[in-house]
């Protein structure tokens, strides 16, 4: 079955379309994107066996989200997290010498989790959970025969056609929400532009991307407005977020603009291209779906695209999660390791875990 079921931010309706047939569009490049309409599922890393793929809406339906959805716990296998572990301080240390010697600034460095159910899992269930918990984050269930099953909950966007003109944002930067992180202590923060409560590592880190998004719209952006960095909540952590209005160049494609945004340092690394072939030659797994994009373009005149994070695939009773986090020469092991277990919390929370 070929499907997307998503529910934007601070909404409470949510989409679903359909398309009748299996045979979903590949893309072979992100400007192909120019132009066309439909519901984008994009990789990380386009292949051959992780194609960009374009939905087509053959029935779009608006509904209410459940809110009396259950969250009885379901009984999932103790999982691996030792093996995990070491395996993600083997990766560490040579993403870190990387970050060491000057070849890269900054790194994304990301892992993979894998938990499985005692019984089945509903995935649209799973999705109705993910509404429940996270009002303020781009849910979405996407599924087809070429990407498998995916559900994320995800604070970021890549691109988005707002009342305003175009948005985008530089995300980054991550602490655990505290108890005074009410969404009124937040928004205080951010009217008098106070981010004092981040590590300098956490600034850089957000900046890095800020700084690279700027370079992109050089190129694509008319009357471009910058906000200052604020924090964003996101499920149980909290985010550094610049916000990017612009108005569109004429004759500029959608696609392009895409293609160069993405993978942006918030998943990637500085320089770009030289951290995206370390990332894919040196992580221990294929990210496919997580770290790409998702959500519909031109979909009914609404192009609204979201960075696939705090995610995972669903195969029967199997799920994988994926996080990661940023590092910066200054990075500690464990300290990123605990950040990617936090980031994993928001889909294990959708799971209600109970182990046996
Ligand atoms: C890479 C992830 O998140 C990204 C990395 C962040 C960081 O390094 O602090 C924060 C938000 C996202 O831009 C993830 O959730 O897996």
């Amino acid at each position: 079955m070929t499907f997307a079921y998503y529910r934007f931010p601070n909404e409470r309706i949510y989409t679903a379309i359909r398309q009748f047939d299996d045979n979903v569009e590949r893309l072979s490049s992100f400007e192909d994107l120019n132009g066309k309409e439909g519901f984008v599922m994009a990789p990380f890393r386009i292949s051959e066996s992780t194609p960009l793929l374009l939905l087509r809406p053959d029935t779009i339906v608006r509904k209410s989200v459940q809110c009396d959805v259950d969250f009885e716990e379901s009984a999932f296998f103790g999982n691996d997290v030792c093996n995990e572990h070491e395996m993600y301080g083997r990766v560490f240390a040579l993403f870190h010498e990387k970050l060491v010697d000057g070849s890269f600034s900054k790194i994304v460095l990301s892992r993979c989790a894998c938990e499985e159910a005692a019984c089945r899992l509903y995935p649209y269930k799973l999705f109705m959970r993910a509404c429940v918990l996270y009002p303020r984050m781009f849910v979405a269930l996407v599924s087809t025969p070429v990407s498998g099953t995916w559900l994320m909950s995800t604070p970021e966007t890549l691109l988005e056609k707002t009342g305003e003109g175009w948005h985008t944002m530089a995300l980054a930067g991550t602490m655990r929400l505290g108890s005074d992180d009410t969404d009124t202590a937040l928004e205080a923060r951010k009217l008098k532009a106070d981010i004092s409560e981040w590590s300098r590592k956490n600034i850089m880190e957000q900046r890095y991307v800020a700084k690279y998004i700027e370079e992109c719209l050089e190129h694509y952006a008319l009357n471009l407005r910058i906000s200052a960095p604020y924090s964003r909540r996101a499920g149980f952590v909290k985010h550094l977020s610049t916000d990017f209005l612009f108005d569109l160049k004429e004759g500029e494609g959608i696609g392009n603009l895409i293609g160069e945004l993405h993978p942006t340092p918030a998943v990637c690394g500085i320089p770009k291209q030289a951290a995206f072939d370390f990332i894919t030659r040196n992580e221990s797994y294929e990210r496919a779906y997580y770290s790409g994009f998702a959500g519909p373009l031109s979909c009914g005149g609404m192009t609204r695209l979201y960075v696939t994070l705090r995610c995972m695939s669903i195969m029967g009773r199997k799920v994988e999660l994926y996080a990661g986090g940023g590092l910066l020469k200054d990075s500690e092991k464990q300290n990123e390791w605990l950040e990617t277990e936090a980031k994993m919390e928001t889909m294990r929370k959708c799971l209600a875990i109970k182990r046996i």
